[in-house]
């Protein structure tokens, strides 16, 4: 039985201009009070506790841009979680939207791949009084750190209560002691794709794939954590009939991602991008078990993009003709020549190497998908993925590397001498991929050091939380003046903005490439993988012991929101038509979208054009909504959920 409340001031809120005035309810028995959520169909409904006697918070564990993650204990089960702290600024009375952003989109991922969310918890500071004492540190107020803790600023707390993970790839990759082998790699990653397939079939883009926000449990299974900056998109989900990414229907936020994991169209400031800029990461993720360091460490937002191009070589026109029409185009006149294959033919085989650059592809457009890349015949050959992931005895995560660095450096200083020329053991050394050990850190091969290049602008906040020396960037050569983007607009947050003129048309280098029939299949019916096509691992003995076999079980249909007019991109802020390769994608016109359309039974889930998605001709000629502006031409003029704000 439950007895409605008023609503204390304490728990009223805003989004944005929005009151959220939320109806506390307080549980006869237990005497909980907690927050009343309308359920949904198909949604986990989760109430918000009080944290003070439930939890007990241990060490911390990861220092995020908005807020702290700490270990902690659940004191009625003793069930291990991680407790991830939201400060709502009393001055303010807002609740970062990050945050809501996150909670909203949790509650709606159902995946063996995805972190859960158990609850949200609050508590309230006391308020300080100028002659009391200092406010009191989170949750567990008895803490015998409590001295140590960092003082917080008056307001209320929320914290989201995350199942304990064992791991995050960051910490492993760091740990010395860690080796994976080959199939280690190939099981992670497949995983990986798993995850990321449900998030963009779910309609969401991630945009903050890394090492730190890949979690790994105490039975080897990877969990995406840290959707602080994901977002739903319009669109069509990916399909597998052909590369590239979806939800290029609206313009988004270019602030998105770390750097270093960063996507090259976001970099040359595409706003119209997909859910490819995940794949990007995915790439970047695969390609650091090699090095056991971000690949593309680039110092400035226009430094990532040489770094980039550095490594996979600056695009002609017709392996990214669009480039040439960004905002950063400049960029396009650099000359560079792909260093991978040379950087990453040690540890891996032509396969391995064909995977890598179709998940680097800097044409988004060519990047694989990820449900094309589960098929890639990478994961087919020999060493097959592993049946299940040998983790390391001890807990690896981000905060960590610090201890592997001192261990490192102190084991290194004790190292006895190096074994005589001609018997020295290759065991250090990156192994192809048939073999099964991966390199210590200090043994990688450095890569030759150039001049260092003073950064343009503070070194990204990411940097901080690894050691110096574990992501030392690589030194670069002198950025040459010619060779960064001068456009009239100069640099906007470190974006070129480049040149005001109108792009040409770039139809002719796209257009006999990727017709609209061709590229979406205007006539076809498409047809999805099914996430049980896992069959093709599972008999291999990939994925047989882990939980949830049937993968299909684990793929509750979120609601399909899909069919809101969903702003299409035809014509730019200029009422000028796109490329005609965005306007190829008014494959929505014809095609539905989301779960709902989806047939379930068997191992394959039809996408069933039996509905158009959205008007998007009628919008045709009206501008496009931005991440800015998409609120105020919803159809109901408000958002259906918070992420529609951005
Ligand atoms: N459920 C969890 N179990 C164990 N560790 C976790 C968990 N969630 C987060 N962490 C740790 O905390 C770190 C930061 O978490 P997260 O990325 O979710 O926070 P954030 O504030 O959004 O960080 P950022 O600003 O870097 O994106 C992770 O890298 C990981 O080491």
């Amino acid at each position: 039985m439950s007895t409605p409340e008023r609503t204390p001031a304490s728990l009223k809120y805003r989004i944005g201009k929005v009151k959220q005035v939320p109806t506390v309810v307080k549980d006869d028995k237990t005497g909980l009070e907690y927050i009343q959520v309308q359920s949904r169909d198909n949604e986990n409904v989760y109430g918000v506790t009080k944290f003070l006697n439930n939890y007990r918070e241990e060490e911390k564990l990861g220092q995020g841009t908005f807020g702290e993650v700490f270990k902690g204990i659940h004191l009625g089960t003793n069930r291990k979680v991680a407790i991830k702290r939201i400060l709502v600024r009393a001055e303010k009375d807002l609740f970062p939207i990050t945050a809501q952003r996150e909670i909203t989109i949790l509650k709606r991922m159902n995946h063996k791949n995805i972190v859960k969310l158990i609850e949200i918890v609050h508590d309230e500071s006391p308020t300080p009084k100028t002659d009391g004492p200092s406010p009191r540190p989170v949750g567990n107020y008895n803490n015998s750190n409590a001295a140590n803790q960092p003082k917080l600023i008056s307001g209320k707390h929320f914290f989201m209560i995350l199942p304990y993970m064992v791991s995050d790839l960051t910490g492993l990759l760091h740990n010395p002691r860690v080796k994976f082998g080959m199939g280690d790699v190939k099981n992670i990653m497949l995983q990986l794709f798993e995850g990321i397939n449900y998030i963009h079939c779910s309609k969401f883009l991630h945009r903050d794939i890394k090492t730190a926000n890949i979690l790994i449990d105490h039975k080897g299974i990877v969990k995406i954590a840290d959707f602080g900056l994901a977002r739903n998109y319009y669109g069509s989900p990916p399909n597998v009939k052909f590369p590239g990414g979806a939800g290029s229907g609206a313009k988004y936020t270019s602030v998105v991602v770390t750097r270093w994991y960063r996507a090259p169209e976001i970099v040359l400031g595409d706003r119209y991008y997909t859910t490819a800029v995940d794949i990007w990461g995915i790439g970047c993720v695969f390609a650091e078990f090699f090095e056991k360091k971000p690949i593309l460490q680039g110092q400035t937002d226009i430094d990532q993009g040489h770094v980039i191009f550095k490594l996979m070589g600056t695009p002609s026109m017709d392996e990214w003709g669009l480039a040439y029409h960004l905002p950063g185009s400049e960029l396009t006149k650099t000359n560079y020549k792909s260093t991978l294959k040379e950087r990453f033919s040690p540890a891996l085989n032509e396969t391995g190497l064909d995977l890598l650059s179709k998940l680097l592809a800097l044409d988004p457009y060519k990047r694989l998908t990820a449900m094309n890349a589960k098929k890639h015949d990478f994961f087919f050959e020999e060493p097959l993925p592993s049946a299940e992931l040998t983790l390391p005895n001890e807990e690896c995560h981000e905060s960590d590397i610090k201890r592997y660095k001192s261990e490192l450096n102190e084991s290194m200083s004790q190292k006895p001498p190096s074994a005589p020329t001609g018997h020295s053991s290759t065991d250090n050394s990156i192994r192809s991929v048939t073999g099964t050990a991966f390199p210590r850190e200090a043994s990688i091969p450095k890569v030759p050091r150039l001049d260092p290049v003073k950064p343009a602008v503070a070194v990204p906040v990411s940097t901080s939380r690894y050691n110096a020396s574990a992501t030392q960037p690589m030194a670069k050569p002198a950025i040459s003046a010619s060779l960064l983007p001068k456009g009239p607009k100069g640099i906007k947050n470190g974006i070129p903005t480049g040149p005001n003129k109108l792009p040409p048309n770039p139809r002719d280098s796209y257009g006999s490439k990727y017709s609209t029939e061709s590229r979406f299949g205007a006539t076809s019916r498409i047809t999805t993988e099914s996430y049980n096509a896992g069959s093709r691992y599972r008999g291999r003995g990939w994925g047989t012991s882990r939980e949830g076999t049937s993968y299909s079980n684990n793929y509750a249909v979120p609601p399909d929101r899909s069919q809101s007019s969903a702003p299409q991109r035809s014509w730019d802020s200029r009422g000028n038509p796109y490329p005609n390769k965005y306007v190829s994608q008014d494959y929505n016109n014809t095609k539905p979208s989301g779960y709902g359309q989806y047939n379930h039974s068997g191992d394959q889930r039809e996408y069933r054009p039996d509905h158009s998605e959205s008007s998007a001709t009628a919008n045709q000629r009206n501008p496009q909504p931005t991440e800015d502006n998409s609120k105020a031409t919803h159809p109901n003029n408000k958002p259906k959920d918070v992420a529609d704000y951005y």
